[in-house]
């Protein structure tokens, strides 16, 4: 990475692909992953950053952020005007159907699916804002259906099922409501499930065994814990920070924080990231990945929802086995190194929830939160029908 002169204040310049050594990473410490090395320039380095050396705006630009930004989430599209008179060949439509060639609707690939899903036991992952709730402005009302609560409390009957999201675990399953599932949050960094007699992750440190609200056992897995009082202090400066921004929001995740700008006029994008790449100078164990119109700043360590998705395998007794099918549906970035972990390990498929192409690792795609809600049903009918999954 070269530092140049952009006028009077030197800023990053990135030539070359981004790897790890370039990251300045130590090897047991990835970037955020190698879909997000797509989407974001690299500042993600464990190495304290050189103070200054983003003072200006121009920084923000020069190093991506404002492109990831921009590109965080899909317009919401106008509904056609002369579409009824008069239906005009859309470009993004055809754009979309080109895409689904490569990443089909796992609605019309059902039957495909399931035939890889003969005499396994499938296990579903599935994260919550965008995938379970459409997306909303506040996110504090990102309220699930009861048809899909309903939905997914029968897929949980049938298959063992895990919600994975950025929120926090609390949070989420405020919104979710069901027992008898996992529930993992802060992207992975907080994770209860029921102790199975197959669980093998007692071993793991920061694992506890402990009693969820209803005083069945469970285990409590929180690897990012010593830095609460780091997430803690950020937050409370974030919150300071954005004050002044109009239509800003800071939300606390327990274990990661982010920073919403959904809301907040687009001239005024820059100054926020601005803003956070300032604070996070001082801050160089935390690291910032980019959400749909959110960024989110989380701790350097090894693990994402990719590790969170084998953490709950081991946890299921379901790890390393031949007879599982894993599937995961997720709509956002974060959800790319989950969609990783199975493509890699060829354990599964993951299923993008988008509208609109998207560069991924998933498998399949379904096009929104209702076309999650009938796949999670056509699961369940064929679980009753077929009876051997
Ligand atoms: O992993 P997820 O469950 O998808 O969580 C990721 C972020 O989701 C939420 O923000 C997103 O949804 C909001 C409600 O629809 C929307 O207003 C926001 O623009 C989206 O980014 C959540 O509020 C964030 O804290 C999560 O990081």
């Amino acid at each position: 990475m070269d530092l140049k002169k952009n006028g009077s204040s030197p800023v990053l310049t990135d030539p070359a692909p981004l790897n790890s050594s370039r990251l300045g990473l130590p090897s047991n410490i990835k970037p955020y992953s190698s879909a997000a090395q797509a989407y974001s320039s690299g500042l993600y380095s464990t190495k304290p950053r050189r103070k200054a050396i983003l003072g200006k705006l121009d920084d923000v630009r020069a190093n991506g952020w404002l492109d990831a930004m921009k590109s965080s989430s899909p317009p919401r599209r106008q509904p056609n005007k002369d579409y009824i008179s008069e239906p005009a060949i859309d470009e993004n439509d055809m754009a979309y159907h080109k895409w689904l060639m490569s990443y089909p609707s796992a609605l019309t690939s059902f039957e495909q699916i399931i035939s890889s899903a003969k005499c396994k036991k499938i296990a579903l992952f599935l994260d919550y804002d965008g995938t379970l709730s459409p997306i909303v402005d506040n996110p504090d009302l990102a309220i699930m259906s009861n048809a899909m609560r309903s939905a997914v409390k029968h897929a949980s009957e049938c298959f063992p099922t895990a919600i994975i999201s950025g929120r926090s675990r609390e949070k989420v399953y405020k919104f979710v409501k069901l027992t008898g599932l996992c529930y993992s949050g802060s992207h992975g960094m907080d994770i209860m499930c029921p102790v199975t007699k197959f669980d093998s992750t007692g071993g793991h440190p920061n694992c506890i065994m402990t009693t969820d609200e209803q005083g069945k056992e469970v285990h409590l897995f929180q690897p990012a814990s010593e830095f609460l009082p780091m997430i803690n202090e950020i937050f409370s400066s974030l919150v300071d920070i954005t004050k002044d921004i109009v239509g800003a929001r800071v939300e606390s995740n327990k274990f990661c924080v982010s920073v919403h700008y959904r809301l907040v006029n687009k001239e005024v994008w820059p100054e926020v990231a601005q803003r956070v790449v300032n604070l996070l100078e001082d801050y160089p164990r935390l690291r910032v990945t980019h959400g749909r119109k959110v960024l989110e700043i989380r701790p350097v360590i090894d693990w994402n929802k990719g590790k969170a998705v084998e953490f709950l395998l081991e946890s299921l007794g379901l790890s390393n086995r031949e007879d599982v099918l894993s599937i995961y549906v997720g709509d956002d970035r974060t959800d790319e190194d989950a969609f990783e972990v199975l493509r890699e390990s060829n354990r599964g498929y993951g299923i993008l929830v988008s509208s609109i192409p998207k560069e991924t690792n998933a498998f399949y795609s379904l096009r929104d939160t209702s076309e999650v809600m009938k796949f999670l049903k056509s699961l369940v009918r064929w679980k009753k029908l077929d009876g051997d999954a």
